[in-house]
């Protein structure tokens, strides 16, 4: 398996707070990812160390097998869209364009140009009078033109309305598997995640809760609803992850390590946003209330 993007123990800090804790996945070469987690779970920082814009305060992540905040010959292959899509706001869609031709040894020029026409984005307005979509437009079709080996986007729908943001990521999908493109997308859509996505990354609480190909994901889970359960073994399941219950009956979101053949449970498959919902409910809010000076 040709891994692309490699994070072992990484963590960084802000101060005494880990941003990102223990933080160890493989993303293996040609998925399209899916990076999940509740606002500051840590996804920005985990995108921004893999681009090299920080450095990290333990262990390592390495992109094509290089250390991207001391090797940024490892940049020359990576297209990065941040949240908040910077760009310099006085140039036109064209100028940013013809920059990108300048500064890259790829570029693929007709590919940014003909992109932008299908978008009907004007050339020659001042980026900073587009829209915050056209602006999110604009910064994916530069990172494309670079004909990145991996892509890394930080939200890059959330200003996106709903046609808008289908259109993006059909396209998306069409550019990357044309070029075998590695992607890495954070977001907080999950039904759009389900439908791109083929592998999946959560975070809670700056570290990570689940990684993996998404089939496989889906099929190590199941709902198990049944009699009131308490704490003792059910054969067939490796963990519970959720559980909630009324006074005679449970419902069990479980990882299942075998066949759940106690025929007082009924069995279903768990979509996948059902599975992320379940691994984002247990977040340790204590120290934030403690922060709040309110009861947890
Ligand atoms: N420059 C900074 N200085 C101090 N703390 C920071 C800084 N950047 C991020 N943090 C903290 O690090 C944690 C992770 O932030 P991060 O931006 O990676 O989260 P996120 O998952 O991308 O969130 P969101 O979904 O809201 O964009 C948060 O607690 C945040 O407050």
């Amino acid at each position: 398996m040709d891994v692309v993007l490699e994070a072992e123990q990484l963590g960084k800090r802000y101060g005494r707070t880990w941003a990102l804790r223990d933080c160890s996945l493989r993303l293996p070469a040609g998925r399209i990812a899916a990076l999940v987690g509740p606002n500051g779970a840590g996804k920005s920082t985990l995108l921004h160390l893999s681009v090299g814009l920080l450095r990290p305060d333990a262990g390592a992540v390495r992109v094509f097998g290089e250390r991207p905040y001391d090797n940024l010959t490892c940049s020359a292959e990576v297209g990065f869209v941040a949240q908040d899509t910077p760009l310099y706001r006085d140039f036109s869609a064209a100028e940013l364009v013809t920059a990108g031709g300048k500064l890259n040894r790829r570029w693929d020029d007709a590919l940014a140009r003909n992109r932008l026409a299908q978008l009907g984005i004007p050339p020659d307005l001042p980026v900073g009078r587009l829209s915050g979509g056209q602006r999110a437009q604009v910064a994916l079709a530069l990172a494309l033109a670079k004909r990145p080996r991996l892509l890394l986007l930080d939200e890059p729908v959330a200003s996106l309305d709903p046609l808008a943001r289908r259109e993006f990521l059909q396209s998306l999908m069409g550019s990357v598997a044309d070029a075998g493109t590695t992607v890495l997308l954070s977001s907080h859509l999950l039904a759009d995640l389900e439908r791109v996505c083929d592998y999946l990354i959560v975070l809670n609480a700056a570290r990570v809760q689940l990684v993996g190909g998404v089939d496989d994901i889906v099929a190590e889970h199941r709902q198990l609803i049944g009699p009131r359960h308490t704490d003792g073994p059910i054969g067939g399941v490796a963990a519970v992850i959720r559980a909630s219950h009324t006074d005679r009956q449970s419902t069990l979101l479980v990882r299942v390590n075998g066949e759940i053949t106690d025929p007082a449970w009924t069995v279903r498959e768990v979509s996948l946003e059902d599975l992320i919902l379940a691994y984002l409910a247990d977040g340790d809010t204590s120290a934030s209330h403690a922060a709040w000076g309110v009861p947890a």
